[in-house]
């Protein structure tokens, strides 16, 4: 088709053999690459330095949760001390033979039934709230009323069962352990209560830690990893020492006195045990050394604070970083109960111990209200209230809101027992507040075991000898020393008590500046420890993501592949024209007729013809400039530029280039060249005859 003179073109045409990338065609479907996975392979480009740095770990991971709380109403009793002996009530003749006798023992029944409620002062609301009623005489006489307390962890009533109280109670902090985390339960409640029968409890009704023990081994050999983990158990009592002081005994089998240096027990045993029936074999022997007496409240009174530590050891040949494998203590303690002088009638020794039993649960209940207060106004400091007793001073981690714990109050229902049961639910109810905010584990116990692990079996020969046989026996290789504390190692030992503390100056390594670097050392341990954790947790995060590139590189080499046949096959294809184009005239040449309104601000219809192949479409020239790119065999068109490709330049011919020389360039030049430049003042149509090619159909059209 011809085209009139145009006028003159202000600009020239460049249509060039490799296009722009913005002129590149949508990929047809057989071009289209595989689909990706949504995954941003850039993502993975480059090195995440800032994504480290800005990585907030412990937000990630926030642990924030209150101490929990357990009350425990022991059932209520008849006969014996303080009515506190368990024996069963007795009946004379459950079953009357006479009907009428019957009639009237039912309602016997009823009635004391009636009676024993309104004996009652303490009453289960529901699984977390309880009522403490007054005896009538003291509601009227001291106009005290009935209270509730409210927000316990689980209230557990009087026909509650062993396993029940375990499983609520026991079994997540046992859980936790074999997880590697350690984990302390305290039983505190008034004499009698049921503290003892609730840890120990007695062999028809076994208590928390023989069902902790069954519990640990029954999973560890459900886990199929036994192997992994070696169990040691360590048990021992603080009593009053004949009211001169304090008095640390190991109840296990070989135990004797031990002592406590700036923090830290030295001497105590632990068993290794590999069954729960060891353990409680061991248990029991201890209960028999336990420091116990009759009062009026209790005729089997613990006269001692008995501490129970079970230990799992992670194999670390085998445990090839697993998690779960790691150490950790479970402590469960079992107080003694506190006691009113005018209840239990002691007197002499027992008064003592009353005063011992009396103010270790006094310090240890401010201790807790320390740290509560501490929690609620973070100005007031934590007072050092532990350092008065031996036993706060051995729990000061758990004290201090440092490890996790649990508390399980035991209280008597009985009228007579308000007194006592306001009193502990009063003092107690509100360590419920007692919040633990990403506790870690403390760094003193892995500190440990490893400063444990790391002695060679040369240097605890030493050191047992140094230290003495009564303060340290370890049974060949069964036993294992347990020191807890920082300052252990280089501590200089020193008592009045001859053959109880000796000098040890075994490990002394870091010797005095050691431990007064101590604090120094454990704080660079913990910022070692999260860090570490952090780092673990980045690297974990770019595993994954290396694991999602590994995947995008292997579609991307797979699409590679089949882009790569595709070009050969489309090249193929091309010199098969080419070849096909080379005899036949300058018509072959790829593209035919550019047909354009000269008013190319309007859209007009665009017939291209390709090979014989006519396409129609909308055409404007100002918004789509590179509608040449769909003609096969030129790439790309784009207007404002001053030259002029051609798909094979040396098919120009001389006289084309002769007709072109006015441009300014020779004959010769333009043949040579690559590129036809157009002088503005050519109209398109001028350009089209110019260039010889209006008989091979070829339009160049300008604007
Ligand atoms: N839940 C219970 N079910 C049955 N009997 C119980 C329960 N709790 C406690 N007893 C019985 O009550 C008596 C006193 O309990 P226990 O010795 O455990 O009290 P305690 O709080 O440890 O006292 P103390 O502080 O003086 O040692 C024991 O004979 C015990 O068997």
């Amino acid at each position: 088709m011809e085209i009139n003179s145009p006028p003159p073109c202000p600009n020239t045409v460049t249509i060039r053999r490799n296009p722009h990338r913005r002129a590149r065609p949508p990929p047809t479907p057989a071009t289209a690459a595989p689909e990706m996975p949504s995954a941003d392979v850039a993502k993975v480009r480059y090195f995440p330095t800032e994504e480290i740095l800005s990585m907030d770990i412990a937000k990630a991971d926030p642990v924030s949760e209150n101490l929990r709380v357990f009350l425990r109403i022991r059932p209520l009793l008849h006969g014996g001390v303080g009515g506190d002996r368990n024996s069963k009530p007795r009946f004379k003749n459950v079953w009357p033979q006479n009907p009428a006798k019957r009639k009237s023992a039912i309602g016997r029944a009823l009635q004391s039934k009636k009676n024993k409620d309104a004996e009652v002062c303490v009453r289960v609301n529901n699984p977390q709230s309880v009522t403490l009623s007054p005896p009538l005489a003291l509601q009227e006489s001291n106009r005290i009323k009935t209270e509730v307390y409210d927000g316990f962890s689980h209230v557990f009533s009087p026909d509650s069962s062993q396993e029940e109280v375990y499983e609520k109670m026991v079994r997540p902090l046992v859980d936790d352990f074999l997880r590697g985390k350690s984990g302390m339960l305290a039983a505190l409640g008034p004499s009698g209560s049921g503290k003892t029968h609730t840890v120990f409890g007695c062999p028809r009704q076994p208590g928390m830690v023989p069902l902790a023990l069954q519990h640990i081994f029954r999973q560890t050999r459900g886990s199929n990893s036994e192997s992994m983990r070696s169990f040691f158990i360590s048990i021992f009592e603080i009593s009053s020492e004949r009211g001169k002081g304090e008095r640390l005994f190991d109840l296990s089998p070989n135990g004797g006195d031990l002592c406590m240096q700036q923090l830290t027990l030295k001497g105590l045993q632990e068993i290794a045990i590999s069954d729960a029936r060891q353990a409680e074999s061991i248990i029991a022997q201890a209960m028999l050394k336990r420091a116990t007496g009759m009062t009026n409240a209790n005729s089997q009174s613990s006269r001692s604070q008995c501490i129970i530590n079970i230990r799992g050891v992670a194999d670390k040949s085998n445990g090839e970083g697993n998690d779960q494998a790691s150490d950790g203590v479970l402590s469960i303690v079992d107080l003694a109960g506190a006691e009113r002088e005018k209840r239990t009638g002691n007197q002499g020794v027992r008064l003592l111990e009353s005063n011992f039993i009396n103010n270790t649960s006094m310090v240890f209940g401010l201790c807790l209200r320390s740290l509560l207060e501490h929690q609620k106004n973070p100005k007031k400091p934590l007072q050092k209230h532990f350092q008065n007793s031996l036993l706060t001073k051995y729990l000061r981690e758990y004290l201090e809101g440092k490890k996790r714990m649990a508390l399980i109050l035991t209280v008597k229902s009985g009228e007579e027992d308000y007194r006592d049961t306001s009193y502990v639910l009063r003092q107690a109810s509100p360590y419920m507040e007692i919040k633990y905010n990403n506790v870690e584990e403390p760094s003193n116990i892995s500190y440990n075991k490893r400063h444990v692990q790391a002695l060679s079996r040369s240097e605890r020969h030493k050191r047992m000898k140094v230290t003495g046989s009564d303060a340290c026996l370890i049974d060949e290789g069964k036993s294992i020393e347990a020191e807890n504390g920082l300052c252990e190692e280089g501590s200089l030992k020193s008592s009045e008590e001859p053959g109880i503390c000796k000098v040890d100056m075994s490990g002394c390594a870091p010797s005095k500046s050691g431990c007064a670097d101590s604090g120094e050392g454990e704080r660079n341990h913990q910022i070692m420890q999260s860090f570490a954790k952090a780092l673990w947790n980045v690297l974990k995060q770019y595993k994954e993501k290396l694991k999602v590139a590994d995947n995008e590189i292997q579609h991307l080499r797979e699409s590679l592949v089949t882009e790569s046949t595709r070009y050969i096959e489309l090249k193929k294809e091309l010199n098969d024209i080419k070849s096909s184009c080379a005899c036949s005239h300058r018509k072959s040449v790829e593209v035919s007729v550019v047909e354009l309104d000269m008013n190319f601000h309007e859209r007009v219809p665009l017939q291209i013809n390709v090979e014989e192949t006519a396409y129609l479409r909308e055409y404007t020239p100002t918004k789509d400039q590179n509608f040449i790119s769909q003609v096969k065999g030129l790439d790309v068109c784009e207007v404002g530029a001053s030259c002029l490709e051609l798909e094979n330049p040396n098919e120009l011919d001389h006289q084309t280039c002769e007709s072109l020389s006015g441009s300014g360039n020779s004959a010769e030049d333009l043949c040579e060249s690559k590129c036809v430049r157009m002088e503005d003042s050519y109209s398109s149509a001028n350009v089209a005859d110019a260039a010889g090619l209006r008989d091979t159909g070829i339009y160049i059209m300008l604007n």
